[in-house]
């Protein structure tokens, strides 16, 4: 599902977030990607997203070549990409609802669609109680609850979450966990950026380990 070939990254000519990382991501498979702050994380997460180009390397998905792509296939590969991201990076001047619906409506999915999928997401993550109300009105584990509906509601090929449980205490954590359990279980690869060892304790899968920009451990449990 993800191929990624000796990527580098360089932000500055001086240092690399990133040095030689080479990793295969099997569909469906359920992976971390741990390490010490600055050891590329949230750098291998957006490249793998398009959000940033590697300086070097390249990145198959679904065995298409993201690195050769034009911005038009890269936007369209971006609908079948769910992000989740550590600020939850809400539209703040829209409703949870239109929040969750945004992604669906950018597919074209007509209105009754729309309207039906976002109801049945937000009351999967359980917040569908709270559907127009806007984001800055809600808790932070709230809002990072319509982040997920929003990365869910497409259907993702590859759910990708920098942080995710960050900001969130013991139980929202166990409810994240349990989504993105429950999407991995419905066929969508999941790949979470995280610090968090509790969390890969209480639900060991494969851990890719960052330092200083390498891979230097690639781990099943
Ligand atoms: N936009 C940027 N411009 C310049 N340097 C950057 C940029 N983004 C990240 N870096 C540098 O790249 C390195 C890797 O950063 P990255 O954010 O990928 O690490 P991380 O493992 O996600 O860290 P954290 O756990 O603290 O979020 C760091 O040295 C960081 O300072």
């Amino acid at each position: 599902m993800i191929q990624a070939y000796n990527l580098n990254k360089q932000y500055r000519r001086d240092s690399a977030a990133l040095k030689d990382v080479t990793i295969k991501i099997g569909k469906g498979e359920f992976v971390y990607i741990t390490g010490p702050s600055g050891a590329g994380k949230s750098t291998l997460l957006k490249l793998l997203y398009a959000a940033e180009k590697p300086t070097r390397g390249q990145i198959l998905i679904d065995g298409q070549n993201l690195t050769r792509m034009g911005a038009k296939r890269i936007a369209l590969m971006r609908r079948r990409i769910g992000v989740v991201f550590q600020d939850f990076k809400l539209i703040h001047s829209r409703t949870v609802f239109e929040n969750v619906a945004f992604p669906l409506e950018v597919q074209g999915k007509k209105r009754y669609e729309v309207a039906n999928r976002v109801y049945q997401m937000l009351k999967h993550v359980g917040i569908e109680h709270k559907m127009k109300r806007y984001p800055l009105e809600l808790s932070g584990g709230e809002q990072q609850r319509v982040a997920i509906a929003r990365a869910l509601v497409i259907d993702p090929l590859v759910l990708i979450a920098d942080e995710p449980t960050g900001n969130l205490d013991p139980d929202n954590t166990r409810e994240v966990m349990e989504l993105f359990k429950g999407a991995n279980a419905r066929g969508t690869t999941v790949l979470i950026a995280t610090h968090d060892r509790d969390m890969i304790e209480r639900f060991p899968r494969r851990v890719l380990t960052l330092d200083k920009g390498r891979l230097v451990e690639d781990r099943m449990p």
